[in-house]
């Protein structure tokens, strides 16, 4: 058993498979749940995602040894602010969130001395939110990247990673600063050009929503489940990750003219070039062993 009695913040897609996989595995002692609306309290407790739940955060730590947070980004102070009085000592705090350096702004003033903090980020999701959405094999060979300061104490920063290996997942550390530019260019900036692309399509007058629909070939309906998630989530991730997304959609942007350009011109063999040196790098994540798509289960795709 790894941790004696788990608080979960927030029952959602990545509480609940959190709350399913340690339930499911008996990774954990006791999982104890909190979220704002009663009817979410009671179908995790249906769903067996926790042994209970409370109606605050506040009560949900006492006597907890691990604490996730598991709401949006931009909600994760005022979590912290609500739970930072009733934390003990000794006590490890952790998160989710999609974006680090801000969450870890956010929340480590509010927590007391004694209270290890290990921000982490599991790079599993769908598009689907909500405790429903949630299934214990989430997390399967998928990364977990954790960015803890370089004073936190050593051995919860073991024992966390030791849980997200037994959930399933490749565990990995990195600057928080480097973590939130390298997830602008692998999940924040192609969440936000599917957005586009889904509204450029529905605003097009001469194409009906249901040409959209019938004939939509794999590319665009990837874009439209990407575009089908979480607004309040997303919303969140570009607000607090705004650096680095701008420069990242600042460089997209040149790329974008160079290509529209080249379209323009005729000239086939800059787009020649470049389609090529972009299969390369399609060609080195599965030669890698590294192409995510693999362990499909059948929700990713919500096909
Ligand atoms: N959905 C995904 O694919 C992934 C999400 N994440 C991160 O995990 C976190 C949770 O995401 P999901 O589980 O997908 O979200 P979700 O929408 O399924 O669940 C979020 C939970 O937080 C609660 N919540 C929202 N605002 C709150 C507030 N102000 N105070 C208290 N509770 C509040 C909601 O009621 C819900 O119970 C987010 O920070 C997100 O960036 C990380 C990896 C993947
Ligand atoms: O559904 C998808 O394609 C995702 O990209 C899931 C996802 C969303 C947000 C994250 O912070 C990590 C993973």
């Amino acid at each position: 058993m790894i941790y004696e009695r788990v608080a979960l913040i927030g029952l959602g897609l990545i509480a609940g498979s959190m709350g399913l996989r340690m339930k499911r595995d008996g990774l954990v002692g006791e999982v104890v749940g909190t979220a704002r609306s009663a009817e979410t309290r009671d179908v995790a407790v249906a769903l067996g995602l926790c042994d209970r739940v409370t109606e605050d955060a506040a009560a949900a730590v006492a006597g907890a040894d691990l604490v996730v947070l598991c709401v949006p980004v931009g909600a994760m102070e005022d979590v912290a602010a609500e739970i930072g009085p009733h934390l003990a000592p000794g006590t490890t705090v952790t998160d989710v969130g999609s974006v680090k350096r801000a969450v870890i702004e956010a929340v480590a003033p509010h927590l007391p001395a004694g209270v290890h903090f290990v921000p982490a980020h599991p790079l599993a999701g769908t598009e689907h939110s909500g405790p429903r959405s949630g299934f214990p094999e989430l997390f399967e060979r998928r990364w977990c990247l954790m960015t803890p300061g370089a004073e936190t104490d050593p051995d919860a920063v073991s024992r966390l990673s030791d849980l997200w290996t037994a959930m399933g997942s490749r565990v990995d550390r990195m600057d928080p600063d480097h973590h939130d530019l390298v997830l602008a260019v692998t999940s924040h900036a192609p969440h936000l050009i599917a957005y586009t692309m889904v509204g450029v399509a529905d605003d097009l007058g001469r194409v009906t929503d249901s040409e959209v629909i019938e004939y939509s070939a794999a590319g665009f309906r990837d874009f439209t489940r990407i575009a089908a998630s979480d607004p309040v989530m997303w919303r969140d991730v570009f607000l607090t990750n705004k650096d680095a997304t701008l420069e990242i959609l600042g460089r997209f942007t040149e790329e974008l003219f160079a290509l529209q350009r080249a379209i323009r011109t005729g000239d086939g063999a800059m787009l020649h070039d470049y389609f090529t040196r972009t299969r390369a790098i399609r060609r080195g994540i599965i030669e890698a062993g590294q192409d995510i798509d693999a362990p499909d289960f059948g929700r990713s795709t919500g096909r």
